[in-house]
């Protein structure tokens, strides 16, 4: 069969390493040349930007290692490479340099970005992992940034809220999930909420959590590391991404990752205790909780996505104590006029859809919005990241033994596959959460995006101040709200 003529935006004979070798850049972005057979570069995938260096070019290319140059490759770490050539005159230099230029310029790449750092996340290496790993692939490709470190919680929150985004094309966080959280939420309190909740966000792991950005590279088969993460960004594809709105009174928080309450809140916030210990501290505590197992009375209502409607019992939309003023909350009341212009949430209509409730009590509801909650745990496998639903993974009674061999699986996600879980997809989800049944005077821990939403009583630092109380909370879904840079193309 012929093959289809390829177009070529430009074609010329260049100095490559002494000798002189025709170079190709066709229009669907490949640049070719041959130097001891065919090689090819991918100007969307590989190439990072280039200059001019004298009478020669400088293309500055990523490329997966262990490959040379070529188009395609197995999955590995990514390695720079640059090709220099010199074009043999002065208007084949200039040629070439506006073939390129249009073509980068084609690509939609972002130009302008804020970047924060948490020089406190994780393992506090942000600051490293900025200057080692992200700096230098934004300078190959001409990207302009202006660097915020973060200075205290909720800094993040308070620059996004006043911020000018004209000035930029995306925000990007190096840090952990919470920084994230806190700009979608300054976001969404905006006035202009609506145009700057479309501002992109990149993310780069250097947190504990780094569920979001693991979710995206996994999603594609690329490892979760820094330059995988950069150069996603500066490639520019962007997806869009759910946002919960945790409704409780006339509070809200923005979620975009999960919310735990029951026995997965109690390890991840409780296991704080013996954070010495390191990272084996979830394992530990997660182990002490099975064998002192305690489930929470309670009842959860939802409406299931389409092919979950058998799950639970019929009922209809409670407002119940959603409504009700919180007390930590009413002690700031903010200007009504203020509360009015920011997000409220989406616009749907509760009382029509179809709500389903099941009565605990419960071992563990969990509500996930993107598959990995961690960089090792696979919360839930099933989780699209603009489907408009949230997957719940819900255990309510389970034996020890089976509990222990599940928690084990939930680094490669078949803890779903268990008959002791249930795991469906909702599109809208009330909590009324209870005491242990064990203890009445004690209640549990409701945790959201590493948030501590609320603090019942007689739970660990339960004197704390927290955004919301130990009661009632609403949780909607808006398909699609927010952006985000992806290596999803
Ligand atoms: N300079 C700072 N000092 C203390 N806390 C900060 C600072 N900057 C940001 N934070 C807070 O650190 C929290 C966690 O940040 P980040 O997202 O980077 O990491 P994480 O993985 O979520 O958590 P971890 O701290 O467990 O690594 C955020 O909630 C943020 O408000």
């Amino acid at each position: 069969m012929e093959q289809p003529e390829e177009e070529v935006l430009i074609s010329e004979r260049v100095l490559f390493n002494g000798t002189i070798i025709p170079v190709t850049l066709f229009a669907d972005g490949r640049i070719r040349w041959s130097k001891n057979g065919q090689r090819c570069l991918s100007m969307e995938k590989e190439v990072l930007g280039f200059s001019i260096e004298g009478s020669r070019i400088r293309i500055r290319a990523i490329v997966e290692s262990g490959d040379g140059i070529c188009c395609v490759g197995s999955k590995g770490g990514l390695v720079r490479k640059d090709i220099v050539f010199e074009p043999l005159s002065e208007e084949s230099r200039r040629l070439w340099c506006q073939k390129l230029r249009e073509y980068i310029d084609s690509l939609g790449r972002p130009k302008r970005l804020l970047i924060f750092v948490n020089p406190f996340g994780g393992k506090k290496s942000a600051s490293k992992i900025f200057l080692d790993d992200v700096k230098p692939l934004l300078e190959d490709a001409d990207v302009q940034f202006t660097v915020q470190e973060t200075k205290h919680q909720l800094h993040a929150k308070e620059v996004v809220q006043t911020l000018d985004l004209t000035k930029y094309d995306g925000i990007v966080c190096v840090s952990g999930d919470g920084i994230l959280v806190e700009v979608v939420n300054g976001l969404l309190e905006r006035e202009d909420w609506d145009a700057a909740i479309r501002m992109p966000i990149g993310m780069v792991p250097a947190g504990t959590g780094n569920g979001m950005v693991k979710s995206l590279l996994d999603s594609v088969g690329d490892p979760c590391s820094a330059s995988n993460a950069v150069v996603a960004i500066i490639r520019g594809h962007k997806c869009k991404l759910d946002v919960a709105t945790i409704l409780q009174g006339e509070t809200r928080f923005f979620s975009v990752l999960m919310l735990a309450w029951g026995l997965v809140a109690d390890i991840d916030i409780e296991s704080e205790k013996y954070r010495w210990m390191g990272s084996s501290r979830l394992d530990f505590y997660a182990l002490l909780r099975i064998l002192h197992l305690r489930k929470y009375n309670g009842r959860i209502s939802f409406v299931p996505a389409p092919g979950f409607e058998t799950c639970g019992e019929a009922s209809n939309y409670k407002v119940g104590s959603t409504s009700k003023p919180n007390i930590s909350d009413s002690k700031e009341e903010e200007p009504v006029k203020f509360r009015q212009h920011r997000y409220q949430g989406p616009d749907i209509q509760l009382e029509s859809l179809d709500w389903r409730t099941i009565d605990g009590p419960f071992v563990s509801i969990w509500l996930h919005n993107v598959p990995w909650g961690t960089e090792d745990t696979m919360a839930a496998p099933d989780a699209k990241f603009s489907d408009g639903y949230l997957d719940l993974i819900m255990i309510r009674d389970c034996p020890k033994l089976p509990l222990l061999s599940l928690m084990t699986e939930m680094n490669n996600g078949n803890h779903v596959k268990s008959p002791y879980v249930v795991y469906i997809k909702v599109k809208a989800f009330i909590l009324e959460p209870g005491p242990r049944t064990e203890d009445p005077t004690k209640e549990g821990i409701i945790d959201s995006d590493g948030e501590v939403l609320a603090r019942g009583n007689g739970t660990y630092k339960c004197d704390q101040k927290t955004l919301m109380a130990y009661d009632t909370l609403q949780i909607t879904m808006d398909q699609g709200l927010a952006t985000l840079f992806s290596p999803i193309k």
